[in-house]
């Protein structure tokens, strides 16, 4: 566990004078519709307290005033339900560093059809993507939209991850062998990140396997997935500028998981200390300062 949050700890860029707005980090989310306003919401203002300096949403015309009103600090874009939806997010694209598609999407077709546009134009210019919730239904749909994508990273819970496990495997994860089972996905899917969320989270890219046990609490509240994969925007932008010298040769997107993994379960854990059984994931957002600067910058 050390070892890798020494790993995070070089990939995270120095706060400098000389830097302008932007370079460190300009995070899409990908998601918001009549249902789900809380977890883009939670997803992009991670993004923006671990460091980013311009978050960006997505979602459904109706979201977008709701998503709009939370936060004057994020940009929200009314253009997922349009039916140029995926030419509209394109034009952003060269200015965004990574994506993070799936939050608080919904499973409605005709979205989803225009979010696999933006994955498609995402990938052909090669822009990392965070693909987590409502995105993941998706890839289980149709893994090849993310097969051999090498700057994919997906995040599932324990629904999610059976859920692709069986559309990928066409039979049950081996409850037994979690770790096996999270490196052969990550292997037939070419090498995508898979995190596995759960009591312990366990990564992989196919070739390592890493398991994240920071200490959270017992309170599992919606929305602490939102602020991992949010996170988990920034860091993979970071990881990959810093490269493969600074995480000691192993795999940037593997070492930038690991500690937005650390980080949601620090938070959690602080969270706790103060709030107990009420605490929810607001709670855990107003703890991503402290928690970051004790687990990577002391
Ligand atoms: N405030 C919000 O707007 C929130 C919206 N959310 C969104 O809600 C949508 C659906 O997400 P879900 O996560 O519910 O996805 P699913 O509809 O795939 O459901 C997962 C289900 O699995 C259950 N589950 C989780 N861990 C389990 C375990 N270890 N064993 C057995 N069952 C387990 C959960 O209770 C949940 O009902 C997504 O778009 C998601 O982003 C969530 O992110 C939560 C917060
Ligand atoms: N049993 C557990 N003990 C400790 N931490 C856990 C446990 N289960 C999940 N977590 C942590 O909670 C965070 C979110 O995981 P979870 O499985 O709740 O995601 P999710 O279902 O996608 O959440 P969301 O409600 O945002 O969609 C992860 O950082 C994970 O490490
Ligand atoms: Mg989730």
């Amino acid at each position: 566990m050390e070892n890798t949050l020494q790993l995070v700890r070089n990939i995270i860029p120095p706060l400098s004078s000389t830097k302008h707005k932007g370079q460190d980090g300009r995070i899409g989310v990908v998601g918001g519709c009549q249902e789900y306003t809380g977890a883009p919401y939670f997803a992009a203002i991670s993004a923006l307290k671990v460091g980013a300096d311009l978050s960006h949403v997505f979602c459904t015309n109706a979201a977008a005033p709701v998503i709009k009103a939370y936060s004057p600090e994020l940009i929200v874009h009314p253009v997922l339900d349009s039916p140029g939806a995926a030419h509209e997010v394109e034009k952003w694209l060269p200015r965004l560093h990574a994506l993070v598609v799936g939050p608080g999407l919904g499973r409605d077709d005709a979205l989803l059809e225009n979010v696999k546009g933006i994955l498609e134009a995402s990938k052909a210019r090669d822009i990392p993507v965070v693909i987590d919730a409502d995105g993941l239904w998706l890839v289980a749909q149709q893994p090849a939209l993310i097969q051999g994508y090498r700057k994919a990273v997906l995040t599932p819970n324990h629904m999610e991850f059976s859920r692709l496990y069986d559309a990928v495997f066409r039979g049950p994860v081996d409850s037994d062998d979690r770790h096996g089972s999270v490196l052969r996905l990550s292997q037939a899917l070419g090498n995508v990140t898979v995190v596995q969320k759960g009591e312990h989270d366990i990564l992989s890219d196919g070739q390592q396997v890493l398991v994240c046990s920071q200490e959270g609490s017992s309170r599992r509240c919606g929305g602490q997935g939102d602020l991992l994969s949010g996170s988990l925007g920034v860091l993979v932008h970071w990881a990959l500028l810093a490269g493969p010298e600074k995480t000691n040769g192993s795999s940037p997107l593997l070492v930038a998981a690991f500690g937005a993994c650390s980080l949601t379960r620090q938070c959690n854990h602080q969270a706790f200390q103060k709030h107990g059984r009420s605490t929810t994931t607001s709670d855990m957002i107003a703890e991503v300062g402290t928690a970051f600067s004790k687990l990577f910058e002391t």
